[in-house]
């Protein structure tokens, strides 16, 4: 490892005795120390420096090395920011003698610790740890003795050992951190001789990166590992488009691909190691498609699961008679009158264990929900007050949804308590309460916005419901699909096999309402010019791309100015990057809605501002704070190191009155939302939409983006920009259908319970005898 030694040598340094710890954050390894300074090679003159980064359990009064870069904070000046570091250690012979016969060396005295630097000289410390046989050559050093060196050599080094030799392959800290607590100390003897495995092990650590450093320690184009970890790259990677799995050829031409070796390695040579992978369970290839196997598992689990639901029959039949006496009351209570598809689906949701009900918006989906919940309660003699039962697990009913408002909506117009499937399951940032073995409570479960669940929620969701428990799925086919892997809601309807119902007639439209006429034209492809023409709550207004953010600004002085509030207007827009794109409106709106001010307090991550008072959005999911990936909130407050006793910076986010306190690290966990993105919308309305439409936007324009931004707005819905691009959008199907395979496991599994029901099966409905 000499090259190590030459790059650490090279690369700017402080050396130090570590003189305290200002701050220390063990489950991020992240601390923040002072230390005088012994000697450096940067251009600093200071006695003491303040160091910061991903290290820690350093000791007090021992030197160390720093690698890193000198970074200016507004308050507190220079800063050593750490990339690598390691301990100092002498390199005389009588200071390393000194060393290895202190405390940190059990058992170690001062005869041995000569010994030792007599044989191996000054750099005893990394022959060991490199090859702990050189101990050999030291004659009649006992093996224990010699055992207890190398293990206290690991223990106190090995750390290090594995920091500095990952920082010479631009591995920063808190990845060398992730990579020792798999490896321990054998980390770098797996990254010589196999950094592939780093891709199958660590979660994060990419194929390129492998790639360079088993390039530089020569390992082979056509080495078996490179093509495994190419193999489970290209896996891993064809989820982002929502795969389930990959079809033996498209995998193996992507692998070829990726390895970058056509002359040297051919087809069946990868197909060969796909089956190597199949044969050590890390793929899974059958009846030509190869899957990473969680995702396997997740359809396999799924269906399964879904079997035992469906095979453990309803105790009784209600009469149909009975069934209309109910409904009419319902319908006399909550004064209306279902439609047939209402009725029929409330009808067929009492009867059946599994059942879907899709339908686009206005067509009475919540209102159906709720004719389901009377209905089933009025049918099993149920309270509906969640007073009325001794515990909370009593209540019959569980409704639930994908997101923390998509439960918030569900809650609201059911007046009943609905919770997030991450909730529901009790999960706490690595696993769920709830499984097999812990089953949820409850007769009648509602699944909300089922389409944006994916196949890893829906498995971990079925294991958990009850053989006698009742399901229903709610969700709209035409939005898009979930984020994560699979298409479960299409698969479930296109199987055929699960009962379901779909509500089209459109009551809201009866209301006059523009927006869902033209969210059922795009959705029946029947929308021209005229379907865009102004309306009360519709506009679309024509701009270019280098107009549209002047166009929005106008949009919302005038809203402003009519006394609206501009909380309740929300830009949907589908890519980040552009002159429209998401990144440019939000700065544009920042200024725009909130200014810098004198008062105003702010930080700063890398070219974005955040201050008090922005709209912001959730990233990813942060049980422990129970705010979750799209929950939308607002900055009230920064505080600045020296203002709370943790002594770090802290921004405080408000989410629906609950707020949350976010350090450096989770900056990045949020993000500017007065214009947020359409895929994060799913799940969520808002009063008004303003969503800008331009050619530019070019592959990301599908016509289930667009019917998914525009079934958002609930009042007033402004597009702004290019009518051919709109057209061009809501006349392009979305065609990368997902590879998935819960279609014909359904079709499988499901057929023999399904041919015991057709016997009886026959839908009748009171408007059969009108
Ligand atoms: N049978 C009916 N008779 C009269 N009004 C109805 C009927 N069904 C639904 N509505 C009304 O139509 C409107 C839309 O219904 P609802 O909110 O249930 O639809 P939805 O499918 O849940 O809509 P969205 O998905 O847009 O929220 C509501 O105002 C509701 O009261």
């Amino acid at each position: 490892m000499e090259f190590v030694r030459e790059a650490m040598e090279e690369r700017k340094f402080i050396k130090g005795k570590l003189l305290y710890t200002i701050f220390q954050n063990d489950a991020e390894h992240f601390s923040i120390a002072k230390i005088s300074v012994e000697e450096t090679n940067e251009d600093f003159k200071e006695k003491q420096v303040v160091v910061k980064g991903h290290f820690a359990n350093l000791q007090e009064h021992t030197t160390y090395y720093f690698y890193g870069d000198f970074e200016k904070h507004a308050k507190f000046g220079l800063q050593y920011k750490v990339h690598a570091f390691k301990t100092y250690i002498p390199d005389t012979k009588d200071g390393l003698i000194a060393y290895l016969s202190s405390d940190l060396f059990y058992g170690i005295g001062e005869k041995t610790a000569s010994r030792v630097v007599g044989y191996l000289g000054e750099s005893a410390i990394s022959k060991i740890l490199n090859d702990p046989d050189c101990l050999n050559e030291i004659p009649g050093l006992k093996k224990e003795t010699k055992e207890r060196l190398v293990k206290s050599v690991h223990e106190n080094q090995g750390f290090e050992h594995v920091v500095i030799n990952l920082s010479t392959y631009n591995i920063g800290l808190k990845m060398a951190q992730k990579v020792y607590e798999v490896y321990k100390e054998e980390a770098i003897d797996i990254l010589t001789d196999d950094p592939y495995r780093y891709v199958f092990d660590i979660e994060g650590f990419g194929f390129k990166t492998a790639d360079e450093i088993a390039k530089q320690n020569g390992l082979s184009l056509t080495h078996p590992n490179r093509i495994g970890a190419g193999c489970i790259y290209v896996l891993q990677t064809s989820i982002q488009d929502g795969h389930v799995y990959l079809p033996l050829d498209q995998c193996v031409y992507q692998v070829i691909d990726l390895l970058n070796a056509r002359n040297e390695l051919s087809e069946s040579v990868i197909a060969e190691r796909l089956e190597e992978l199949n044969t050590e369970k890390k793929v899974i290839v059958k009846e030509g498609n190869v899957y990473l196997p969680s995702l396997y598992y997740a359809e396999d689990g799924f269906s399964s699961h879904l079997k035992r639901v469906i095979d453990h029959k309803l105790e009784e039949e209600t009469p149909l008679a009975e069934v209309m006496k109910i409904i009419g009351d319902i319908e006399e209570q909550e004064v209306l009158s279902y439609g047939k598809e209402q009725f029929n689906a409330i009808n067929q949701a009492i009867h059946s264990k599994v059942m879907i009900l899709t339908g686009g918006p206005g067509t009475g989906k919540t209102t159906v929900i709720k004719g389901i919940i009377n209905a089933y309660a009025r049918v099993h003699g149920l309270s509906l007050n969640p007073k009325d039962y001794d515990k909370k697990a009593d209540f019959p009913f569980i409704l639930t949804a994908p997101t923390g408002r998509a439960a918030k909506r569900l809650s609201e117009s059911t007046a009943l308590p609905a919770v997030t499937i991450h909730r529901l399951l009790g999960w706490n940032g690595n696993e769920f309460d709830k499984d097999e073995n812990e089953k949820l409570d409850g007769k009648f479960i509602i699944v909300d916005e089922f389409s944006m669940v994916d196949i890893w929620l829906a498995n971990h969701l079925f294991k958990a419901i009850p053989d006698d428990m009742q399901v229903l799925f709610v969700g709209d086919e035409d939005q898009l699909p979930s984020v994560g892997p699979g298409q479960v809601l299409s698969d479930l309807l296109s199987s055929g096999f699960i009962p379901s119902t779909t509500l089209n007639e459109v009551y809201r439209q009866k209301e006059g309402s523009k927006i869902i006429q033209l969210a059922h034209e795009i959705k029946n492809d029947t929308c021209t010019m005229d379907s865009i023409t102004n309306d009360k709550d519709f506009s679309f207004i024509s701009c270019h791309e280098y107009q549209m953010i002047d166009c929005i600004i106008q949009i919302f002085d005038r809203a402003k100015k009519k006394g609206l509030n501009v909380k309740d207007i929300q830009v949907l827009a589908p890519m980040y990057r552009s002159q429209a794109g998401i990144t440019m409106i939000n700065r544009e709106l920042q200024q725009l809605i909130n200014p810098k001010t004198k008062q105003k307090r702010e930080v700063r991550v890398n070219d974005v501002v955040y201050r008090v008072g922005d709209k912001v959005i959730q990233l990813v999911n942060q049980p422990e704070d129970g705010v979750y990936n799209g929950d939308i909130g607002e900055i009230v407050a920064i505080f600045r190191e020296d203002e709370n006793q943790e002594n770090v910076e802290q921004v405080v986010i408000s989410f629906d009155e609950k707020d949350v306190v976010y350090v450096r690290k989770d900056y990045i966990n949020f993000t500017h939302a007065y214009c947020i993105s359409i895929h994060k919308s799913q799940g969520s309305e808002f009063p008004i939409v303003i969503m800008p439409v331009v050619s530019t936007y070019n592959r990301m324009l599908r016509k289930n983006l667009l019917y998914t931004a525009i079934t958002r707005s609930k009042e007033s819905l402004i597009i702004c920009g290019e009518k051919p691009a709109f057209f061009k959008g809501i006349g392009t199907m979305d065609t990368n259908r997902r590879h998935t395979t819960l279609e014909e496991r359904l079709k499988e599994i499901l057929v023999d319970v399904l041919k015991t029901e057709e016997v009886d099966e026959e839908e009748i409905s009171p408007y059969d005898f009108m």
